[in-house]
């Protein structure tokens, strides 16, 4: 039960239980000094009442049995420190370990659906939040519980009337708080999705602080946040609110049973049902057990809480994977798409394409913005998993790929070039990690990126800032370009590669493009249509289909949809900014 609620692994909750089993032995050997106490008191009242000798008992055995029981005490609790904290630790760092290892499998699919801030917020927050409570609470809790039931029950034997006017009070505060369980739940998610929200806006300032300051929206993105920080603040302060009342209600029923024993025990007495020691013990176990058995109710609400952190944490361990074979031989890099059917939410964005891109060839996707021609380069290499129809390369329907030996067949290069904080030499050997610094060096020269690069004060050594902020949107191109260049792999998808490049620098770069796909299968798509007048095969897509497909002159010839987007596209070249 412990091992599904916190999620633990099998050595995690192994030593949980050692820890729970060393609380136990600890808080026992924490009522022996309450024992001594009894029989101290014993051997000084006894005396008194009975009219008999005091005890002989003397000063030092005292004081060398509590000596003894400091020591014991003190290894223990070492032990305990040992087992619950240090595995915590361990316990967490393999939880981020694990869940990082997890994200890097995940499907692009799901990172549609969540978003970086939300990911950071379990990686980060809430696996310390476990770590908390797996060093501090859980523990601590149940050998808690496990040790005042075993007292309940010793005392039971001694005095059962007394012991259930000790702790009749237990199991009424203990409902109370299990009935209110699913409300401070419930509670619980509701802080966090508030924080979430705080963190989504904090990361979309960041992501668009150049668009907000250009655009003079400082303000309102200031205020949004402070709204979303209050709203958070409110929700905070409510839960707890009502979470301490909760727990503020558990514990002042709990003590109801300190009043209970002085009553109970003194009627007792008068009654002669019981004897003054009997009544002074009891009195002893009562100041000593209500401390702890408050704060197991503070705990309960700890654990509680983490239950959510450990939901958001499960959310992502149970995400379906996409699954394949490691081990695949393609006879050829030919891609055959039939009857291909994708929608990224509800409403299908491909509608049943039907494609041939052949090895050794180089096909151009062409068609109005949002057709879904960087949709179909993605699928096909399987970035989504497709809904209907297959996707096959040399044969092997890909989803019978492992995704990660799939994409060792593809050079990539897309619209939205991705860098590292890192140096130039390390983005582009980003393409191939066992190149040497002569091979990144020729390709980036084929990329024509040496021309900037020569004029950065540290060349190839140069850090570019967070995702190349310190480089122009051509520059950038052209690094992904050299990564393309440098992995050289069998399948080309260039998705608006050369875009943001001037045009002497373009005609250069696709000659070095040309040089890099001979006898490969090479997918482009391109707005500018005379980038692609000379390839092979154009397929135009509208609305999520094929609507034509030949040469350049055979679809010129046909007078649809490509011969239209030349010509305004020859048209807009033509327009000037009158004044
Ligand atoms: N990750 C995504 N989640 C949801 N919808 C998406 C996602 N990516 C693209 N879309 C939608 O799918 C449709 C096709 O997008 P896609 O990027 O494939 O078009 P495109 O033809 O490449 O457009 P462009 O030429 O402007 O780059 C668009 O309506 C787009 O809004």
């Amino acid at each position: 039960m412990l091992k599904n609620y916190f999620a633990l692994s099998d050595k995690g909750y192994k030593n949980l239980k050692q820890s729970i089993f060393i609380g136990v032995i600890y808080n026992i050997s924490l009522m022996l000094p309450v024992g001594l106490l009894i029989y101290l008191l014993n051997s000084f009242i006894t005396p008194f009442i009975n009219d008999t000798e005091k005890s002989s008992m003397n000063f030092w055995i005292f004081s060398g049995i509590a000596l003894l029981l400091f020591i014991l005490l003190y290894i223990i609790e070492k032990i305990k420190y040992r087992l619950s904290y240090i595995s915590a630790y361990e316990e967490s760092a393999n939880t981020r370990i694990n869940l990082a290892e997890k994200i890097r499998t995940l499907p692009l699919s799901y990172f549609g659906k969540k978003n970086i801030s939300d990911l950071t917020m379990t990686l980060m927050e809430d696996v310390t939040t476990l770590e908390h409570v797996l060093s501090h609470t859980a523990g601590e809790m149940v050998s808690a519980m496990i040790s005042i039931v075993i007292i309940g029950v010793s005392l039971m034997f001694f005095n059962w009337k007394m012991a259930v006017a000790l702790l009749a009070f237990v199991p009424i505060a203990v409902i109370m708080i299990l009935v209110t369980k699913n409300i401070q739940h419930k509670n619980n998610k509701m802080v966090s999705k508030s924080k979430l929200k705080i963190y989504d806006s904090i990361q979309e300032i960041l992501d668009n602080i150049k668009v907000i300051k250009g655009s003079n929206l400082e303000d309102i993105y200031y205020d949004k946040l402070k709204g979303k920080l209050d709203d958070s603040i409110k929700k905070a302060l409510k839960v707890e609110f009502s979470t301490g009342s909760i727990i503020m209600s558990a514990q002042s029923i709990l003590r109801l049973g300190f009043v209970t024993v002085i009553i109970t025990g003194i009627y007792f007495i008068m009654n002669g049902q019981i004897d003054l020691m009997t009544f002074l013990i009891f009195m002893v176990i009562a100041s000593r057990i209500f401390d702890p058995l408050s704060s197991v109710f503070m705990m309960l609400a700890e654990v509680i809480h983490s239950r959510s952190c450990v939901e958001r944490m499960l959310e992502i361990e149970n995400y379906e994977i996409q699954k394949g074979s490691k081990s695949v031989n393609l006879s050829s890099y030919d891609i055959n798409l039939e009857d291909v059917y994708f929608s990224y939410e509800k409403e299908s964005v491909i509608k049943g394409i039907n494609l041939e891109i052949k090895q050794g060839e180089v096909t151009a996707l062409v068609g109005p913005s949002g057709c879904g021609k960087s949709t179909i380069s993605k699928l096909i290499a399987r970035f989504w998993d497709i809904n209907e129809g297959s996707i096959k390369i040399g044969g092997v329907d890909i989803n019978t790929i492992d995704p990660e030996e799939l994409l060792k067949n593809f050079s990539i290069v897309f619209q939205d070039v991705v860098l590292f904080n890192d140096t130039i030499y390390n983005n582009i050997k980003v393409g191939n990690m066992n190149a040497s610094k002569q091979e990144i060096e020729r390709v980036a020269k084929l990329a024509r990126c040496d021309e900037f690069i020569n004029k950065l004060s540290n060349g190839y050594e140069t850090v570019i800032g967070e995702n190349g902020y310190t480089l122009s949107g051509g520059e950038r191109q052209r690094i992904s370009i050299a990564r393309a260049l440098l992995k050289d792999a069998p399948i080309i998808l260039l998705d608006e590669a050369t875009a943001s490049i001037d045009p002497e620098n373009e005609t250069l770069i696709q000659d070095a493009i040309g040089k890099l796909i001979k006898g490969k299968t090479v997918l482009i798509i391109a707005h500018r249509l005379r980038t692609i007048e000379n390839v092979d095969k154009i397929v135009v897509i509208n609305n999520g289909k094929v609507v034509e497909q030949g040469t350049n002159d055979e679809l010129l010839e046909l007078k649809g949809m490509y011969s239209k987007m030349l010509s305004l596209q020859k048209e807009s070249a033509e327009w000037e900014i009158k004044q």
